[in-house]
């Protein structure tokens, strides 16, 4: 089912969780939304479920306004982080609850309400916990039951706000595994909320970056991670060196050091700051090179074909914090350019894009 969401805006007193965010989510698509703590994700997700009511937009679903539709109405199946199963029945009774609470006209008789309850319980393969109660599963168990039960209603959509934020790091990767395979088989259009943006890039068809009640960018993981559209996109998503300064000429001046960029649509003397991915970051030995900016090596890992090295700026730690940065180069490199724990150093950016700092939307690389 395709989900549309246009102009939905939303607040709590007088702070504004969701301003003005228009979306299209077509049919069929697994898609994330992905944002730090407090941006406003489970908020958007509430409004497109119909548990919460927006101030202003239109929720339409599958070309129809759902925006006065309640919960049921709008056939939405749900995983929440914390585990909701009923303590006081079988994994069995839990699935066919959804069916058994319909009206008698629409009810499944007992033989059909079975059958599905067993296909359910094959398709997150724990046909063995059927008779258990949730107190005897695992969290991760509990999260697929949890699944079954969302499907057992055929939901036109299936929301998951962190449906594996509470269990711990290995289980939690198997989790999002299946869960993809899961989507392949069934291809029922999903959103899930994370904040893990390995989780993101990992498993969605595609990414909606949310940041301050705001849709930041789109894409797919690849996109989102290749090509950062904003400031905000570019540091959240995988490690990133980041130098601030201001534009002159054909450099960025950081502090009384400069960096070369390529491209300008900036004005001489804008406040900017430029990324540079660790892959892309490169190691001047020479810390007298005019092109580059300070930093000393603290340490060296890896001396296979990748080595990550590790620096801190030199000089007064700038806005109160010490900036770290991280360059990843061929271990031969380590060699030949001689570098040693402690070594000052310059840092060059290969590719550096570069925004404007204080509405982070321009980008020149
Ligand atoms: N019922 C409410 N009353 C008041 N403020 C709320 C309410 N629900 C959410 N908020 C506020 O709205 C903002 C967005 O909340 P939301 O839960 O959507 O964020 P989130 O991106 O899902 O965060 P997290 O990842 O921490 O769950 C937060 O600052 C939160 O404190």
């Amino acid at each position: 089912m395709s989900i549309e969401v246009i102009g939905i805006s939303k607040t709590f007193g007088t702070f504004k969780a969701l301003n003005n965010v228009s979306l299209n989510f077509p049919d069929g698509e697994l898609v994330a939304l992905l944002g730090p703590s407090g941006c406003g994700k489970t908020t958007l997700l509430r409004v497109i479920a119909g548990l919460e009511h927006a101030d202003t937009g239109r929720i339409v679903l599958d070309g129809a306004d759902a925006t006065d539709k309640d919960v049921r109405q709008r056939r939405v199946g749900f995983v929440f982080q914390h585990y909701a199963l009923f303590r006081h029945m079988t994994v069995f009774e839990n699935i066919a609850f959804g069916l058994r609470v319909r009206p008698r006209r629409e009810r499944p008789s007992e033989k059909d309400i079975r059958a599905k309850v067993n296909r359910l319980l094959d398709l997150v393969q724990l046909g063995w916990v059927a008779n258990r109660f949730p107190s005897q599963l695992s969290g991760g168990q509990r999260q697929r039951i949890a699944l079954a039960r969302a499907l057992a209603v055929e939901p036109r959509v299936l929301l998951l706000d962190e449906p594996f934020g509470a269990l711990d790091a290995k289980v939690r990767k198997e989790l999002r595994r299946w869960l993809r395979t899961l989507h392949d088989e069934l291809h029922i259009s999903s959103i899930f909320v994370t904040h893990d943006q390995e989780e993101a890039l990992e498993v969605s068809d595609r990414i909606v970056l949310v940041n301050k009640g705001q849709v930041e960018q789109i894409g797919t993981p690849k996109e989102i991670y290749e090509q950062p559209a904003t400031a905000f996109a570019y540091s959240f998503i995988g490690s990133v060196n980041e130098f601030r300064g201001r534009v002159d000429g054909d450099f960025v001046r950081v502090g009384d050091e400069k960096l070369r960029f390529q491209t300008g649509t900036f004005k001489n003397g804008q406040e900017v700051v430029a990324f540079s991915r660790p892959h892309d970051t490169e190691i001047v030995a020479n810390p007298q090179s005019e092109d580059g900016v300070s930093a000393s090596i603290k340490r060296i890992l890896g001396t296979g074909a990748v080595a990550r090295v590790e620096l801190v700026a030199n000089g007064e730690a700038r806005e109160g914090r010490k900036e770290f940065f991280e360059v990843e180069i061929p271990g031969s490199d380590v060699q030949s350019l001689g570098l040693s724990t402690g070594q000052h150093v310059k840092l060059r950016g290969r590719r550096l894009s570069v925004f404007a700092d204080q509405n982070g939307t321009q980008a020149a690389s």
